[in-house]
């Protein structure tokens, strides 16, 4: 097993909670990443994800990903890479876990829809409300809001997509209350947290993509390092059924993307000699080479065009925007519809009316949201889920 690298977030000297007396209080042997980490997982925002919308909005087969076994891959991931690395597992576990929080229901249909519904009020990110989501809207503790998780936790969510230049109002009233030097780079096990998310996805987009009717194989052999990959399957299991050599291709691509970043990062990172070089450096230090960075550029497009815009999921996700916004537009007139909880805590004065609102829609599931559309316009949405 690899030691600790000189690189890696070390939980001896993590810079602590936004509550510190928290810390005070011990439970068991565990560090602050491993408890980070517990936290997460008896959240009730963690327990939602296994009803929100990864790439297919409720989908009727079982075998789909949503974001909550989504988020279980990128953990794997994760965690085999800041092994081999020398970083710290649990931090890393802990990001990946958390990474999809502040997704709204539907996915980015969803969110597109509540961006515009707060569009007078600064506006929706899915990033910026996983923060508030664990910072302040969980509440299972008696003495402060939120899960009060580790500053490098939270770093390193807050700058999943890079250094953030223009914090959105979210981001920015949080990091007022607990600053997060938002303009450095983040911890590497962030910045390997977010390169895991996006192996796993590439990957298990294909598989979800064929396994629907979406994506075809003959099409998706166009790229070329699908194409290599296929070839390698076809040469060492040539008699094997259909099915399994496509297993075998994400595998071994989920395999390839893996090692390759973990060669370009172990190089960017020599001589580091601590996790305040990784933040200071004028670049990401966690990152695919050259070629495969290209390779995975050109296999997104082709996501992006034969799977995320299909006609028919497009069709889906327009629906899915006018039940969210639906949604808002109803609650803005008549908050009571919220539920006693809700609409009691509601503070009429603008943004805080409409940020509240908004904060009741993301935390809703697929499910939950098709149901308070049917409740309240008395019609049951058609034709939202395709798979
Ligand atoms: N159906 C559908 N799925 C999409 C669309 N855009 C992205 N996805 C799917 C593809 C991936 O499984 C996943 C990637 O989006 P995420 O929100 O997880 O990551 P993204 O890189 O967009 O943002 P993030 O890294 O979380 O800040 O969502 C879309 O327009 N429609």
């Amino acid at each position: 097993m690899t030691g600790r690298a000189p690189f890696a977030a070390d939980p001896a000297t993590s810079r602590g909670r936004e509550f510190p007396a928290d810390d005070t209080v011990t439970r068991g042997p565990r560090g602050p990443y491993q408890r980070d980490r517990d936290r997460i997982i008896h959240s009730i925002s963690f327990r939602r994800l296994r009803h929100k919308t990864q790439v297919f909005i409720a989908p009727d087969g079982d075998h789909y990903r949503v974001r909550l076994t989504h988020s279980l891959e990128v953990a794997q991931i994760g965690r085999v890479i800041a092994r081999s690395l020398g970083l710290d597992e649990d931090l890393t576990e802990a990001l990946c876990l958390a990474h999809d929080i502040g997704h709204p229901p539907f996915g980015h249909a969803g969110e597109d829809a509540l961006d515009a519904a707060m569009e007078p009020y600064g506006g929706f990110d899915h990033n910026a409300h996983c923060l508030r989501t664990l910072m302040r809207l969980e509440s299972p503790y008696c003495e402060f809001d939120g899960l009060n998780l580790t500053w490098e936790l939270l770093e390193g969510l807050a700058k999943h997509n890079g250094p953030v230049s223009a914090p959105n109002w979210a981001l920015a009233e949080l990091d007022a209350a607990f600053p997060l030097d938002l303009r450095e780079w983040s911890c590497l096990e962030a910045q390997v947290a977010a390169l895991a998310d996006d192996i796993a996805y590439d990957n298990h987009d294909i598989d979800d993509g064929l396994r629907a009717g979406f994506l075809d194989l003959d099409e998706l052999l166009q790229l070329d390092f699908v194409a290599e990959q296929w070839r390698g399957v076809e040469r060492r299991f040539p008699r094997a059924a259909r099915e399994r050599q496509l297993r075998e291709l994400v595998r071994g691509q989920i395999g390839l993307m893996v090692n390759d970043l973990i060669g370009e990062t172990r190089e960017r990172a020599q001589g580091m000699a601590s996790v305040a070089q990784v933040r200071g450096a004028s670049r990401p230090t966690a990152a695919f080479s050259g070629p495969l960075a290209e390779a995975e550029r050109q296999l997104k497009r082709f996501m992006y065009e034969k799977l995320y815009y299909h006609p028919e999921q497009l069709a889906t996700a327009e629906k899915a925007r006018e039940v969210t916004a639906t949604l808002f537009a109803a609650y803005h007139a008549d908050p009571a519809l919220m539920g006693e909880g809700w609409a009691g805590r509601l503070d009429e004065a603008e943004p805080a009316r409409s940020r509240h609102i908004a904060d009741y829609i993301a935390g809703m599931t697929d499910r939950f949201a098709i149901a308070a559309y049917a409740r309240i316009t008395g019609i049951t949405p058609e034709g939202l889920s395709n798979v």
